[in-house]
């Protein structure tokens, strides 16, 4: 019902609100002031109610966000309208929450990606092999750069579609990741939140604060292997081009069941590109 009574506008104005620190009281009151019926603003803002608590002492776990990056599932559409593009909702999960989306990107946009990519890898792996390498990590075994936010046209195309269909500013996404991954390359299960618990947490977190919710693109598939692995619920996604699967955590906690992988390429080459969505802006 939520998704039918509130407009992307209003919905992304919430969500800054909140990331802002007003709590949904005042963002009620503010919505009164400037003539909004109290019913259609406590519609509105009901979504981003946080959940009664179940079980488990709340004063201990991590707090849940309320407002949180996602599509509109609320009439269990089969499309959706990304804006430029019609991408096809192919599975959800609640808990973890996870969407599979087909269609969300086009052959051209995969190769073109692929492309500004490539030289840049080679690049980084020159630098980094001239300096003696940074720590070689032994969970990741695929190559990586990052794109700058809106780097070229394509980038800021895809930024665009998913801004509109996760509903979440543009301006809180990380720059997108492409990452190689060759024959016996992989990434082993990890979450992509930052731990509370690591020194360099807070230092990463003043750059637009948590990560809440990742999306991974497929750009090339591979022959064999490749797949995200989602070991605490036994899901696996195959790693076909133009796919991505979104999975969100609305607290940085192994309870939000989002300890996912990328399996072992056994035959050609797969790329992904993903994309971090933080809790506010990423500067
Ligand atoms: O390559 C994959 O399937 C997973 C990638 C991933 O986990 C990440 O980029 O954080
Ligand atoms: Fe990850």
């Amino acid at each position: 019902m939520t998704g039918q009574a509130i407009s992307p506008e209003l919905r992304e104005w919430i969500v800054t609100q909140l990331a802002a620190g007003h709590s949904i009281p005042s963002l009620q009151a503010s919505m009164r002031d400037a003539g909004w019926h109290a019913d259609v603003a406590q519609k509105a803002l009901a979504e981003f109610e946080p959940a009664p608590a179940t079980t488990s002492p709340p004063e201990v776990a991590t707090p849940a966000r309320t407002a949180m990056p996602g599509p509109d599932l609320s009439n269990a559409p089969l499309y959706i309208d990304a804006g430029d593009r019609r991408v096809q909702v192919l599975q959800t999960m609640i808990h973890p929450r996870v969407v599979v989306f087909g269609d969300l990107l086009s052959e051209e946009e995969c190769e073109g990606l692929i492309l500004g990519a490539r030289q840049r890898l080679a690049r980084s792996l020159t630098v980094e092999t001239k300096t003696g390498g940074e720590a070689l990590n032994v969970d990741r075994t695929s190559d990586g750069m990052f794109f700058e936010r809106g780097e070229n046209p394509i980038v800021a195309r895809v930024e665009q579609r998913i801004a509109t269909l996760l509903r979440w500013p543009l301006e809180f996404g990380e720059g997108l990741q492409v990452l190689r991954y060759s024959p016996g390359a992989q990434y082993r299960p990890h979450y992509d939140y930052f731990d509370p618990a690591e020194p360099g947490t807070p230092t990463i977190l003043r750059r637009g604060g948590q990560r809440v919710a990742t999306l991974v693109m497929y750009l090339q598939e591979p022959e064999q292997g490749g797949a995200t692995t989602f070991p605490d619920v036994g899901l696996e996604v195959a790693p076909r081009r133009g796919t991505g699967v979104f999975f969100s955590y609305d607290r940085p906690d192994p309870a939000t069941r989002t300890l996912h992988g990328g399996a072992p390429v056994l035959l050609g080459e797969k790329w992904v590109a993903t994309k971090w969505l933080r809790e506010r802006e990423f500067t």
